[in-house]
């Protein structure tokens, strides 16, 4: 159980790593957010695990199935009332496929600062270049990224 007050709404961003590669997605609306990348998911409705609404979030979004790894213990104002959280997550099946994105991106840890984040997510950044870094130093090299459209 994650603890959120009765007036906050909790955010969930999925960080879903895949060979060593960070999944960004850049939204579509409202207009002053469009343009801006994020973590994929969003509001946790009531009485549900923070980690099922990652799951339920990214099925709706991407049409794929991720599994959480982790639950980052920061928590970043968006506005008064909206908390955002981040949880480490996997692929378990499918590719994502954006139907609510105009466009996703694979980013490794020396890319993060190549698309224009929304600005709660990036003191979520550094932590995340950093699962990157040590997840490729875990890597076999038989397990490379083969990269262009990444998944496989
Ligand atoms: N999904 C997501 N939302 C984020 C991130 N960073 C950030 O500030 N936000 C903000 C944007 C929105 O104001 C809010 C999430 O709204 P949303 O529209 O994605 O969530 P939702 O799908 O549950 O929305 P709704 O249509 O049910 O209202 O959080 C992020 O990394 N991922």
């Amino acid at each position: 159980m994650t603890s959120v007050s009765a007036d906050e709404v909790l955010v969930m961003g999925a960080a879903i790593v895949h060979r060593g590669r960070l999944l960004a997605a850049r939204r579509t609306a409202p207009p002053d957010s469009a343009g801006r990348w994020e973590l994929p998911g969003g509001k946790v409705e009531p009485g549900e695990e923070p980690s099922a609404a990652v799951v339920r979030e990214i099925r709706e979004e991407l049409s794929c199935e991720v599994r959480v790894t982790a639950l980052l213990p920061h928590r970043e104002p968006i506005r008064p009332g909206l908390v955002l959280r981040v949880a480490l997550a996997e692929l378990v099946t499918g590719e994502p496929v954006p139907h609510e994105h105009d466009a996703i991106w694979w980013l490794g840890p020396d890319e993060l600062d190549r698309v224009r984040w929304l600005r709660p997510d990036r003191p979520f950044l550094p932590g995340l270049r950093e699962h990157l870094r040590t997840a490729a130093r875990a890597r076999p090299a038989s397990a490379a990224p083969a990269v262009p459209g990444v998944p496989a």
